[in-house]
């Protein structure tokens, strides 16, 4: 690059991130917050999801290559990351389609798509899916877990990774021009890996450049949220503006889960609609039911902690299409919404955790 089209790029670059200021970005670009309306914010629309494939257990290798059919639908909602088929949620795009024209007629606005390096991230089939349903879709920057981090991506300074990530919001992805809208899921395993660590930093100094979102996975720990929060501060990351997702299977204690959420980010309560005996990436973790993550959103609220409460389903199998017998994308609008009034969550408290809080969360500052 010559020293003009360096300064150039430098100016394009500039302006980009002025005209973000007080927007929410979306695949179709930026628009006003007041837009958005409900928000589910941590799904994805597609992915493959092949790099958390578990065996099945001893006795269930014939389920395991079954087609996916009515008979199998149980034993898949059971064990999804043992069906490699069920991994390819990439091959939905249609049924996606249709998903998404339902979830805006029960009320959704917008998406928050959380596919990022390494699991299969599509921008055109989500900017083409924006465009026939009429739903918001953000979509994310970065990179997912180490086991999917490519030899390339492990051997980049922080820098580099960090103008990989700026480059993703503010010019666009995947050597196309849409650009992404919040930084993550940044995949984090427990204990956090030397690659995860950088690819935290690199978030951190993006996020102080940009004032952007971000959204983190954290490692099956409960240990593991903590730890991320620090990473991030020490690069000088805005935790207020931080989400971390998956503290449904991360934190159970409730004590615990008290002294995680002083820190101050965004809570997220993710898995709504994932019921299962057996949580396969950890044994140890009674997986709670969508009963108890309502009872845990009551006990967050009476806490105090209504304004930094998110909820969503992350989708990523296909059993959890309306397709395959699952919830889909509506779950939440159509079953959840009634629970939690019913439990004594106001209409206010609700629109606060489904509008209020996921459009302060996804608007640049
Ligand atoms: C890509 C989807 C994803 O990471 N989902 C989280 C699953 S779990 O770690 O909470 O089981």
């Amino acid at each position: 690059m010559t020293e003009s089209e360096g300064e150039t790029k430098f100016s394009a670059s500039i302006a980009a991130m002025l005209s973000l200021t007080g927007k929410v970005l979306t695949v179709l670009g930026p628009v006003e917050p007041e837009q958005l309306g409900r928000t589910m914010t941590h799904e994805h629309l597609t992915l493959t999801f092949e790099c958390c494939y578990c065996p099945p257990a001893t006795g269930e290798e014939a389920a395991a290559l079954a087609p996916i059919e009515l008979k199998n639908l149980h034993w898949l909602q059971q064990n999804p990351y043992s069906h490699h088929e069920n991994l390819l949620l990439c091959q939905e795009t249609n049924a996606v389609r249709d998903e998404l024209l339902r979830y805006r007629k029960a009320g959704g606005g917008t998406i928050v798509e959380n596919t990022t390096t390494g699991i299969s991230r599509d921008l055109p089939v989500l900017q083409q899916l924006a465009k026939d349903t009429g739903v918001h879709i953000v979509a994310g920057a970065g990179y997912y877990v180490d086991v999917t981090h490519s030899d390339e991506t492990k051997k980049m300074m922080v820098e580099e990774l960090t103008d990989i990530i700026i480059n993703e919001v503010l010019h666009g992805a995947d050597g196309t021009d849409i650009r992404c809208g919040v930084i993550g899921e940044i995949g984090t395993s427990w204990p956090i890996t030397e690659s995860e660590k950088k690819v935290l930093r690199a978030a951190a100094h993006a996020q102080t450049q940009l004032g952007c979102p971000v959204i983190i996975h954290p490692g099956r720990n409960p240990a593991a949220p903590g730890e991320v929060v620090r990473v991030l501060q020490e690069a000088g990351g805005d935790i207020s503006k931080t989400v971390m997702s998956h503290l449904d299977r991360t934190i159970l204690d409730r004590g615990e889960l008290l002294e995680f959420a002083k820190l101050g980010s965004y809570l997220e309560y993710d898995l709504f609609g994932t019921e299962v005996l057996n949580y396969a990436f950890n044994l140890v973790v009674d997986m709670p039911s969508d009963s108890q993550r309502v009872q845990t959103l009551a006990f967050l609220i009476k806490e105090g902690y209504e304004d930094r409460m998110l909820i969503s389903h992350d989708i990523h199998t296909k059993n959890r299409l309306t397709k395959y017998g699952g919830h889909g994308y509506s779950h939440i609008l159509r079953n959840i919404v009634p629970k939690m009034l019913s439990r004594g969550i106001s209409q206010n408290q609700v629109d606060k955790i489904l509008i209020d809080n996921p459009k302060n969360w996804l608007t640049f500052k």
